[in-house]
């Protein structure tokens, strides 16, 4: 199995973070030293709006995982399997026994490389090359036909949510806010949806160089163009930047944990966020379009939000949703809605 080999820094949350789809093609190295420990739950634990209450999606995204030591006997009330079992059922390589903080300064000294999992005995070539940068990975992490989340009797305003591989958390903090949520495929156009009448657009999270997303950066320059209040959520965040006239570029190796800190310039409070991406907005190439910094890293200084500055559009690269990781972040839905809410007032 081939994909770019990235690492995290998480100490827990394997489930959630396996089956985020902004890791499709990517083999990921967990730092943290013991991975499996609490074993599994099962798919069938909702919540209140029917979601999968510890998964970000249906199935294991990741190519593989590399860990140090991988626990085998798992311990936790919601277990149902090991980390082992459920890796078998799906049919995910992973390899174990590697010094997975050794491994991470080679990437971090390096940065990100291509790497593939190979069965002793296989006769798979290590000379094939994978391009993980040239991969549109977005027909298989979108949806083809649209969904609906929520009541669809009750009056409650829809919000349109744009999936360009968007993780279960997203869609539970929008019906959290109050919301109605409309899921459309990642290539939808402005028309398709305006035809839903929606109060706002999340354009969400998900795999691969975002300049490869063409369809999804067309919509969205539509719907700066519309003024309509949106949300872009880490490769939402990248669309939108490319969508204004930005541009983006890929990091040495990634920000992916859940101790990222960054600096809100508004309130100039430093938050402990969620991250997973690998490319990043260019901090320059905004200061000559319509948006400005909102969130920087304290690490290494790079953009980690952006606003509009005069329409109702802001993005964060983290991950507000955290899941896994805090939930310091959760006022960037709050501000969302507030958004949305001064729109309304204008047009009625
Ligand atoms: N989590 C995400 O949405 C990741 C965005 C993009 N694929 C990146 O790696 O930067």
């Amino acid at each position: 199995m081939s994909g770019e080999i990235v690492f995290n820094t998480g100490m827990v949350g394997y489930t959630e973070t396996m089956t985020d789809p902004s890791y499709k093609g990517q083999i990921l190295c967990f730092t943290y030293p013991s991975i499996g420990n609490y074993g599994v739950p099962s798919m069938d634990n909702l919540d209140e709006y029917g979601l999968p209450k510890y998964f970000e999606s249906d199935r294991i995204q990741t190519s593989g995982i590399i860990v140090n030591n991988l626990s085998t006997v798992s311990s936790h009330w919601t277990c149902t399997r090991t980390l082992d079992q459920w890796m078998y059922e799906e049919r995910i390589p992973g390899i174990t026994n590697i010094d997975t903080r050794e491994l991470t300064k080679k990437i971090r000294s390096h940065g990100v490389m291509s790497g593939k999992l190979i069965m002793d005995g296989s006769s798979s070539s290590l000379l094939d090359k994978f391009d993980y940068d040239s991969c549109n990975f977005m027909p298989e992490v979108s949806i083809s036909e649209p969904r609906y989340y929520g009541n669809k009797n009750d009056n409650n305003s829809k919000i349109v949510l744009i999936d360009t591989g968007t993780k279960y958390s997203i869609i539970r903090n929008l019906l959290k806010l109050g919301f109605n949520v409309v899921r459309l495929p990642w290539d939808s156009t402005i028309n398709e949806i305006l035809s839903y009448d929606p109060v706002g657009v999340v354009i969400s999270n998900g795999p691969g160089d975002p300049i490869l997303c063409n369809e999804t950066i067309t919509t969205a320059s539509k719907v700066i163009e519309k003024s309509i209040p949106t949300l872009g959520i880490c490769l939402g965040n990248q669309i939108l930047a490319l969508a204004g006239g930005a541009k983006t570029h890929k990091l040495k190796f990634g920000h992916r944990g859940q101790n990222k800190s960054c600096l809100d310039l508004d309130s100039k409070i430093t938050l402990i966020t969620s991250q997973n991406h690998g490319y990043g907005v260019e901090s320059n190439s905004l200061l000559d379009t319509e948006f400005e910094v909102w969130f920087k890293n304290i690490d290494d200084n790079t953009v980690e939000g952006i606003k509009h500055r005069s329409k109702p559009i802001i993005a964060v690269q983290f991950h507000p949703e955290a899941s896994p990781g805090p939930d310091d972040c959760l006022y960037v839905f709050e501000k969302f809605k507030e958004l949305v809410k001064k729109t309304e007032k204008v047009i009625s």
